[in-house]
């Protein structure tokens, strides 16, 4: 099972060897449990792991694979980020992306040596979803060949980029480029903000840590801002779009191809969002087996807690969400992959495609795996809010993804854009332009569901039902938008008239999308053992999903009363059948108590005992009387005893 959660046997045996190795290695580990550490003492653990790692990192992974990396960074690091989280994550893509061949010489080298730590600042205090409103400027100056970098007010302060505020000298910072007073839009220039021997701020620059977080603390978000600051014609990222020295403009061959950094977080994110769900159901489901509470026959002893159905639904359909987005998301990053290859010589022809995929599984599962974090939490009742779960922590880092790369909703009125014009061509009987992804749109559907005529249609007459909902809302939704234009309304307002209704059918086309990922990686599988457990899970699935969805399916009588009853019977049915296996799904992902970091969670379920050591190790019982009872509670008492 860990090789269909990895890719391959190969993968998954890397995996453990990795894990292996930073368990032999004591000076990787943390020196405390992370919740009982400052802000400050954890920035300072992280970068003495980091600069061990910068020197060790070659015997324990690949340093060219980045799910290797990934999985070191998650052992060693942690999902609380580290100092160089975006110099990885976004800093060394944006690079490999949009520097021409001779920058990336001049450059990548240096980055990929740790020499210097970079970051992507994108965001401003004013602004951060709408690019074309970002207040920075790079103004050529034709004389010094120069651009010229300013922050107009304090709107236009860069605000978030990750690593920005203390740790990078670095950064491809986006900004409008302005030659001869035209506005050509948004552009990534690479700009040194530090000096290399000091690391203090160079002059022209204001830069600074925009304070705590929900979570990612580790990671010092910053604010950035240039007083016409100078920077080389050929600090322009120039791979697409270049400007000679005349200010000539070379526009590139698609005009959001300078988006490619924020593409490439939105395509690996995804696996990144299906391990911390994973992570957070390992923790909740073995201490669901461990825990006893009440019992469900009283002449029985207590039960675990697991065996309630509720405590089942709560977590299961989770269950199976985590190893869909793992599916899903790895399918993404080979398209991903493949269009960046694409992209590199030249063909952008499937930017718009990807573009569209990305923006809808970002949101859903984003979203989805908020959800689930926080009924693991739940499901460990007191013991899920104490900081020992760490699901707490694992929450706040997992949500931090329905914000960052696009908010949700404005990435899912992305989706609908490609959703609408698709249903145009529908509409318009040019079914055959459709591409792959929207094909079902064009297709027509059967007047009921026939979920429950053929049970075993290995899944196709579930697939059938969620294209015919998602069709359906994605051509009401158009329906109602050329509608209103056709009343005389602006093309932007009826867009906003309609927009609740189109992020619907942008939700419905990824939920069918992430079905359908999960359904072809099934029919892949070879293990007979391996395929009847995933074959369990993708019922659970394609069952719990659709009584979510049920209402748009029930409103044209596609699914019937009856039906319905029938699909909720196979929930409880399947809830029954994956429990004694629920454990070994979610053990099956073989995170290390050391990437868990939960006392909760630990692979051994000693619990109870680890639970009072956590307890007793937290600061605050360093002493048996605390200085604010001696200064303040103790005289308060006194007083009033007087
Ligand atoms: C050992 C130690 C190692 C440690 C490091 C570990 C390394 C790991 C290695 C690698 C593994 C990676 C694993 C990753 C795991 C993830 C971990 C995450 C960590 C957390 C990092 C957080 C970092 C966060 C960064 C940021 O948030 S950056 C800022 C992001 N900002 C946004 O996303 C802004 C959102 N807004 C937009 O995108 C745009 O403004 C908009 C798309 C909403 C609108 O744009 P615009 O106004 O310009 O466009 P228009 O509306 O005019 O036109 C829209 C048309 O353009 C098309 N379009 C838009 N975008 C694109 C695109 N990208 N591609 C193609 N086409 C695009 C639309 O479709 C429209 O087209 P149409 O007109 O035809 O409809
Ligand atoms: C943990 C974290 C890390 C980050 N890291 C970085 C980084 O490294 N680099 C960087 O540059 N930035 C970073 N960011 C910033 C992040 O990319 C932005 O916060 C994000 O893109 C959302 O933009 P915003 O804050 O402007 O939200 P807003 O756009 O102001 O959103 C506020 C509300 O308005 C709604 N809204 C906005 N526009 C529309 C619209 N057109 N239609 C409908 N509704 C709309 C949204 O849906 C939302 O409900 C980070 C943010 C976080 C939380």
């Amino acid at each position: 099972m860990a090789a269909q959660i990895w890719g391959s046997e190969k993968r998954a045996r890397r995996r453990r060897e990795i894990s292996a190795k930073i368990a032999q290695m004591p000076e990787l580990h943390d020196s405390k449990p992370l919740p009982f550490m400052t802000r400050e003492e954890k920035i300072m653990e992280s970068a003495r792991k980091l600069t061990i790692l910068t020197e060790k990192m070659g015997q324990i992974i690949d340093p060219t694979d980045p799910a290797e990396l990934y999985h070191l960074n998650n052992e060693v690091l942690g999902l609380e980020g580290n100092p160089m989280a975006l110099h990885g994550v976004m800093f060394i893509p944006a690079l490999s992306a949009q520097a021409s061949d001779e920058q990336q010489a001049k450059w990548l080298p240096r980055a990929l040596r740790r020499e210097i730590i970079g970051t992507y600042a994108q965001t401003e205090l004013g602004h951060g979803t709408n690019l074309q409103n970002l207040e920075t400027t790079a103004t050529y100056d034709l004389a010094t060949q120069e651009f010229v970098l300013h922050t107009p007010q304090i709107t236009a302060l860069k605000w978030w980029p990750g690593n920005l505020g203390k740790s990078s000298n670095y950064a491809v910072v986006v900004a409008h480029m302005i030659i001869k007073a035209k506005n050509y839009g948004p552009h990534p220039f690479m700009v040194q903000l530090r000096d290399e021997k000091t690391h203090e701020p160079l002059p022209g620059i204001t830069i600074g840590d925009i304070g705590p977080k929900m979570a990612y603390n580790i990671v010092d978000n910053g604010f950035l801002g240039f007083n016409k600051y100078r920077i080389p014609r050929t600090n322009l990222l120039m791979r697409h779009t270049k400007v000679e020295a005349d200010g000539t403009y070379i526009k590139p061959p698609h005009a959001k191809i300078n988006y490619s950094a924020m593409v490439h977080v939105r395509a690996y994110m995804l696996t990144g969002q299906a391990i911390m769900l994973a992570s957070a159901l390992n923790i909740a489901t073995r201490y669901s087996s461990v825990r006893r509470q009440g019992q469900i026959d009283k002449s029985q002893p207590e039960v675990k807690v697991l065996e309630y159905q509720t405590q089942q639904h709560r977590l299961f359909p989770s269950i199976a969400r985590a190893y869909a987005f793992q599916f899903a998301g790895a399918e993404t990053v080979k398209l991903y992959e493949h269009v960046l290859k694409e992209m590199k010589s030249g063909n952008v022809s499937l930017m718009a495609d990807l573009h569209a995929l990305t923006s809808g599984l970002k949101s859903v599962v984003t979203y989805q795996t908020g959800e689930g974090i926080e009924q693991a939490r739940m499901a460990c009742g007191g013991h899920g809010y104490s900081m020992a779960s760490y699901i707490s922590e694992i929450y706040g880092v997992a949500i931090g993804g329905c914000t960052y790369e696009g908010e949700n909703m404005v990435m899912l009125l992305q989706l609908a854009r490609y959703l609408v014009k698709s249903a145009a061509l529908v509409k318009s009987g040019q079914s055959s332009k459709l591409g792959p992804l929207v094909a079902y749109l064009g297709v027509k559907s059967e007047p009921t569901s026939l979920i429950d005529r053929i049970p075993n249609s290995g899944f196709t007459e579930y697939v059938k039902t969620f294209q015919h909902v998602s069709k359906r809302q994605t051509l009401k939704a158009a329906d109602m938008f050329f509608g209103l234009m056709e009343k005389g309304e602006k093309r932007e307002i009826a867009w906003n008239k309609c927009s609740v209704e189109l992020n619907r059918a942008s939700r419905l086309h990824t939920r069918l999308f992430i079905v359908e990922a999960f359904v072809r990686r099934v029919n892949e599988i070879a293990d007979i053992r391996i395929k009847e457990a995933l074959t369990d899970l993708l019922h659970l699935h394609v069952n719990y999903e659709l009584l979510d969805i049920a209402s748009y399916a029930l409103e044209d009588g596609f699914l019937s009363a009856s039906q319905l009853d029938y699909i909720r019977d196979q929930v409880y049915l399947y809830l029954g059948k994956i429990r004694p296996n629920a454990v070994s799904l979610l053990d099956s992902w073989e995170f290390s108590d050391i990437e868990l970091r939960s006392v909760l969670g630990r692979r051994d379920g000693n619990v109870y005992e680890n639970l009072f050591k956590w307890a007793k190790s937290s600061p605050l019982n360093k002493t048996d009387v605390l200085s604010s009872v001696t200064q303040y509670l103790k005289p308060m008492m006194e007083k009033a005893r007087l």
